[in-house]
């Protein structure tokens, strides 16, 4: 307590406010009366003219102003004058990204833009804003405090944090015993309110926008996954663009791509002379990255010994050059992709699992692209028209049966197979007129030059018998014993199949 009341002139009094703004706050029964009386009670206990509480959206993109105390008394302004996203406010933005109070004890406009703060209340001197957090420890609001003249604020800030904290914690109270209508929506369709430069409207895609706004303002760790091609660069770009660092730096590695010492002195930089041809100091990657992003593509990749530095990276939140006896602080939010499948690989010890734990605290598999139903040509019709547009010609048209065969089709490659599939298509096309025929689409897509029955049906025979020779460790009678075939039957099927004992090695190893 003292801690709390030291630098106050009248510690006791003070406490004593204190206590019954908490017993006030506690018997509120609105939402809107805890906001107003929350404000009321920072700017009385404090002396500060003004004083304003902002609250996240459930997203977490959104902050809104929803309660502010000017002089004495509850002030509402249009508050449709004020941006209710604080993308432009920076000082507001710096509080709840870095999670720090901010104090400032003369404000200098044109040091720093004040928009969010009544302009035609006079001039504004010291500034003191307080982040909030939930229940769960998630910044989800703030408390700010301003005053015209020159004013020790600070002193207010750890008492006020807890009394803001006890509020978003009541109302989280009352929002679980009397959930409130939710606010009718401005777009005509929420459902496809926000998809991050993604496009796509399927309930897979929704709820991939969903897990990416959860992760927006909060710098958890992510980790990406999904098949080749799925999009999942560009959820890790849409999670740094439409987040809290988006003013700073997008920082991309792909593992795969550069052999072990390469990679390593990319990520973790060099002192001059730590091995040959080291000729000047070199600023890793992870160094650049610092207050960004740091999006590692293929992490499945990266070799053991440097996974070891990685996870001190995550762990110490500092990083150590090559040839370097000194650490540096950084802080990076990391994002991961990878294709494989990475618990394997941990049970396999081909990936280490601590840090395996450490980056996949909050996983988004992103859907394979014949699982996103329409969007299918919904991003058909988008990309042709970007590249039309790109191509300075007029908008395609496109041929009755020509999207609905795209649909059945299973893409293998994804999104990207098919961005490509219809940037060749279109070079194709005569006329502006896109057909089945421009997009050559593999013989099992097409009905009309379908595998005949005699072939599926063979393809089926011979998957069984190799699982079953599998299960038998390719021991042809007892195969031949569990399938209730003669041995001869067997060997006969096998050599008609084309089976032949590589076959089952290599279904061995890929099963591995
Ligand atoms: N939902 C989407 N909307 C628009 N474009 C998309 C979408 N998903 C993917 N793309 C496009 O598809 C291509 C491949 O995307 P991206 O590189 O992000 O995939 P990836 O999963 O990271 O691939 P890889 O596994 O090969 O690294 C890019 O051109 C990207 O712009």
């Amino acid at each position: 307590m003292p801690a709390l009341f030291g630098q106050l002139a009248q510690p006791l009094h003070y406490a004593e406010r204190l206590l019954a703004s908490f017993t006030q706050l506690a018997r509120s029964r609105s939402k809107q009366q805890l906001q107003d009386g929350l404000a009321e009670a920072a700017g009385t206990l404090s002396g500060a003219a003004l004083s304003q509480l902002y609250l996240l959206d459930v997203t977490h993109t959104q902050l809104t102003l929803t309660a502010e105390w000017l002089d004495g008394r509850r002030y509402e302004r249009d508050t449709g004058a004020l941006s209710s996203d604080y993308r432009d406010e920076q000082l507001l933005q710096y509080c709840l990204t870095q999670n720090q109070p901010l104090y400032i004890e003369q404000l200098d406009n044109h040091l720093y833009a004040t928009d969010f703060l009544p302009a035609d209340a006079g001039n504004w001197c010291s500034l003191l804003c307080l982040p909030l957090q939930d229940d769960q420890q998630h910044v989800s609001g703030l408390l700010l405090l301003a005053s015209r003249e020159a004013a020790q604020l600070k002193v207010y800030g750890d008492s006020l944090h807890l009394l803001g904290n006890f509020t978003l914690h009541q109302l989280q109270l009352l929002q679980q015993a009397r959930p409130e209508p939710a606010p009718r929506p401005a777009e005509p369709t929420p459902a496809l309110s926000r998809s991050y430069g993604l496009i796509g409207e399927s309930p897979a895609m929704q709820q991939v926008y969903q897990l990416i706004s959860k992760v927006l303002h909060n710098p958890v760790t992510v980790m990406i996954t999904g098949e080749t091609g799925t999009g999942k660069e560009l959820v890790a770009r849409a999670i740094h663009d439409y987040g809290s660092r988006r003013s700073q730096r997008f920082v991309v590695q792909n593992c795969a791509a550069l052999p072990e010492h390469l990679l390593e002195s990319e990520l973790f930089g060099y002192r001059k002379g730590a091995f040959t041809g080291a000729d000047r100091d070199y600023r890793g990657l992870i160094d650049n990255a610092h207050c960004g992003t740091l999006f590692l593509d293929e992490i499945g990749d990266m070799p053991l010994t440097l996974q070891a530095k990685l996870l001190r990276v995550l762990q110490e939140g500092e990083v150590r050059p090559l040839g370097s006896n000194e650490t540096r602080k950084v802080d990076v939010r990391i994002i991961t992709a990878t294709h494989q499948n990475l618990p394997e690989m941990v049970s396999q010890g081909r990936f280490r699992e601590d840090l395996y734990y450490r980056l996949a605290p909050f996983p988004i598999d992103l859907p394979p692209l014949r699982e996103r139903g329409d969007d299918i040509q919904l991003l058909a019709r988008r990309f042709a028209e970007e590249a039309c547009r790109f191509l300075n010609r007029d908008a395609c048209q496109w041929a009755g049966g020509t999207l609905e065969q795209l649909r059945d089709y299973g893409f293998p490659g994804n999104v990207r197979e098919l961005k490509g599939m219809i940037a060749r298509a279109l070079l194709l096309c005569e006329g502006n007129l896109l057909l089945p025929e421009h997009f050559n689409l593999p013989d099992d897509s097409n009905p009309s030059s379908a595998m005949s029955l005699r072939d599926r049906l063979e393809r089926v025979e011979r998957n069984l018998l190799l699982e079953c020779l599998q299960r038998n460790q390719g021991n042809q009678t007892s195969a031949a014993s569990e399938l209730g075939l003669p041995r001869r039957t067997l060997l006969y099927r096998m050599q008609r199949l084309n089976i032949n004992p590589a076959d089952l090695k290599a279904r061995e190893r890929n099963h591995v």
